[in-house]
């Protein structure tokens, strides 16, 4: 689990001011987030954000339902795009270019910005071809570099040992907590950048949801990771950073340990002292 202090006492994080106003010191921001703004038709789902993701940390999106967490998390790899007439504007700058552009390909995106979603889907194939199927979209490898990259992805996502002599069986037969270790790997054998998880664990039980919390521990020392979590104990246990929303706009972005021992704004004290949500 994250220990805070370790992060807060980390040499220059939370020393300098960064665009968003929030210190983020010499961690560098992966994804610049400024003035974005949603509608979905007529309604304003997401008002004038703006924030500084870091990078390789773990930054944590809470808020009462409905808030805007979700839509908020699909724009940063604009899931949305597949909707006719919803359109995010503002900008999202990864490694200095602007995702929102259109001219910014999907492909090239999806390469970049993984997603995880709520509730494991994995594709009624076997174990082996649920990890190699998205690979094979994106590039041409041999078999056994095939093979290494799917093992590669299994070990990161930590299923490895428990699904290495049935690689050929069905991945419908995995119980909830392996599947969504699978869809991790299955986001993570592209290799992207940064890792979005929609709330991974909400339909998992207490000891699979530890092991996602231990593997996103282990993960963000390769990856930026944004999480979508209706827990705060999760929040506090798991995120260096952590977003509160409200209505559709960012209330606080401040170190999780801020956040929920000394936050700036009284909606967010009422919110994590479970005065309101
Ligand atoms: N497809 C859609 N069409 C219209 N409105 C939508 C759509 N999806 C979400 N909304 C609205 O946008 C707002 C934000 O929804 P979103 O799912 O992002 O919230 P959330 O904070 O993730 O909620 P939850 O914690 O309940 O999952 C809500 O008011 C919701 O009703």
């Amino acid at each position: 689990m994250t220990n805070m202090n370790e992060v807060a006492s980390q040499p220059g994080f939370g020393t300098s001011p960064h665009a968003s106003g929030v210190d983020l010191g010499q961690v560098p921001a992966k994804m610049t987030v400024r003035d974005v703004n949603f509608h979905y038709g007529d309604f304003h789902a997401i008002k004038n954000i703006a924030m500084d993701v870091p990078e390789k940390k773990v930054t944590a999106i809470i808020g009462p339902s409905g808030c805007g967490k979700s839509t908020l998390l699909r724009i940063f790899n604009r899931i949305y795009a597949i909707y006719p007439n919803l359109r995010a504007s503002g900008e999202i700058i990864l490694d200095g270019e602007n995702i929102l552009d259109p001219k910014y390909s999907l492909n090239r995106l999806r390469s970049k910005v993984g997603m995880v979603f709520q509730k494991p889907v994995p594709f009624p194939m076997t174990i082996f071809e649920n990890v190699a199927y998205g690979i094979r979209h994106h590039e041409k490898l041999s078999r056994s570099e095939m093979e290494s990259r799917v093992e590669q992805a299994l070990r990161g996502a930590a299923l490895w040992d428990e699904v290495k002599d049935k690689l050929k069986q069905s991945a419908l037969g995995l119980s909830g907590g392996q599947q969504q270790r699978l869809c991790i790997a299955r986001g993570i054998a592209l290799k992207p950048e940064v890792l979005l998880l929609d709330e991974p664990t909400s339909a998992l039980d207490p000891i699979a949801t530890s092991r996602i919390e231990q593997l996103v521990e282990e993960l963000k020392k390769d990856f930026t990771i944004v999480i979508v979590t209706h827990n705060m104990q999760q929040a506090a246990r798991c995120s260096d950073m952590t977003a509160f929303m409200y209505m559709g706009e960012l209330i606080e972005f401040d170190r999780t340990e801020k956040i929920f021992t000394k936050p700036d704004k009284k909606q967010t004290e009422d919110y994590i002292t479970g005065r309101f949500g």
